[in-house]
């Protein structure tokens, strides 16, 4: 990825560090909302001044839970019986479900890296970051493409796509958590 795009993570303030574990963090309980029995993905959009205005997780359609089969393409050859035809990424999710008027300059914090699809989301809909946790399908043709979109519209678009490495800080956020305190 062209070195204008890759912020390295200690480049970032204090600030931006913490920002960082809290709205990952957020993305992270939006995935726990998903239905997709294999892989649950969130998203968290923050604008430019660190206020949440999109959050969304994969799913069917509104009102068609329960009506496409959650099956993987490698489980069966007919692709109209497999998810990816039906399920809304967690990304397209969290940009239509935006409160504010657009989301031009925010951040998204997503937990998977984008597929093409919302590559292109990502590029069309102005967004300006891209943090993500988990690139576990690097290898598939999506991903790659979804890189190459990102990379491309990085420098006329100053595009930052960053990997989220502080797992650590996601898990001392979650337990320090207490739902009993009073
Ligand atoms: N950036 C992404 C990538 C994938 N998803 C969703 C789409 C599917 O529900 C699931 C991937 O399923 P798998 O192939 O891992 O069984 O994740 C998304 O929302 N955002």
């Amino acid at each position: 990825m062209a070195s204008n795009t890759k912020l390295p993570q200690d480049n970032l303030t204090r600030r931006q560090y913490k920002d960082d574990v809290y709205f990952m963090s957020v993305a992270l309980m939006f995935a726990k909302k998903s239905p997709d029995p294999s892989t649950q993905v969130g998203a968290c959009i923050v604008n430019e001044g660190g206020e949440i205005v999109g959050v969304g997780f994969n799913k069917m359609p509104d009102g068609c839970e329960g009506k496409f089969p959650w099956k993987h393409d490698t489980e069966d050859e007919d692709p109209l019986n497999t998810k990816g035809m039906y399920v809304c990424h967690a990304e397209l999710n969290a940009i239509v479900n935006k409160t504010s008027v657009d989301v031009k300059g925010c951040t998204i914090y997503v937990t998977l890296f984008p597929c093409n699809e919302c590559a292109k989301l990502i590029v069309q809909s102005g967004i300006k970051n891209v943090v993500y946790l988990s690139n576990k399908h690097k290898e598939r043709n999506g991903t790659k493409a979804a890189f190459r979109i990102l990379d491309e519209a990085s420098t006329p678009k100053n595009i930052i796509c960053r990997q989220f490495e502080s797992k650590q800080d996601v898990r001392d956020l979650l337990d320090s958590i207490d739902p009993f305190a009073e």
